[in-house]
């Protein structure tokens, strides 16, 4: 059936694959620029009055300490995680965070997942089909991925 945005929440291998893959392609790497209003001091270094800073969330993202096997893409790290991409975890910050946080985050996370979910239901209808036919492995991917996001198929 088609996937309507109340079936997010029961799909939550879905919801890990979108936050790994904005954890290893954040769609703004490095925020929007941002200019220092004041003096201010971060771990020992003064960032001086008018210097315009980027947040690195792609570095951050990538960053071993953080994570284990940060370039391999595991959707399954965020299962049994509590980290959102909300803001509120600096871990994983594909909006940004704060007052500019991106305003457009809530309309963006729901979908998001709406659309990913629908595009791999579509290509599960024809699967049957090219299965049968000894098709392309990339179909068989696709039929794995589904069976995982939704154990009842
Ligand atoms: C996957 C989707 C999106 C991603 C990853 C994303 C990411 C971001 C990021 C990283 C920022 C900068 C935040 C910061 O520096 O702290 C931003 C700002 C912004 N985003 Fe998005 N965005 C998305 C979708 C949207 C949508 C759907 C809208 C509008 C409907 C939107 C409107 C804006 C606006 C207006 C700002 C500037 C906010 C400000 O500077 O006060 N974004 N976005």
């Amino acid at each position: 059936k088609p996937i309507e945005e109340s079936d997010i929440p029961q799909l939550p291998y879905l919801q890990a694959i979108v936050k790994e893959t904005m954890r290893i392609h954040p769609p703004a790497p490095l925020l929007v620029p941002r200019t220092v209003e004041t003096d201010v001091e971060v771990y020992g270094y003064t960032i001086p009055q008018g210097a315009q800073v980027l947040v690195n969330a792609w570095a951050i993202g990538h960053d071993p300490s953080v994570r284990a096997n940060p370039t391999s893409f595991m959707p399954e790290r965020f299962l049994d995680s509590e980290i959102n991409i909300r803001g509120r975890d600096f871990e994983l910050i594909p909006f940004g965070a704060g007052r500019r946080i991106c305003p457009g985050l809530s309309l963006a996370i729901r979908v998001v997942p709406l659309m990913l979910g629908s595009l791999i239901n579509s290509f599960v209808g024809s699967l049957k089909v090219e299965l049968s036919q000894r098709s392309w492995t990339w179909m068989t991917s696709l039929a794995l991925l589904y069976k995982r996001l939704s154990p009842s198929v």
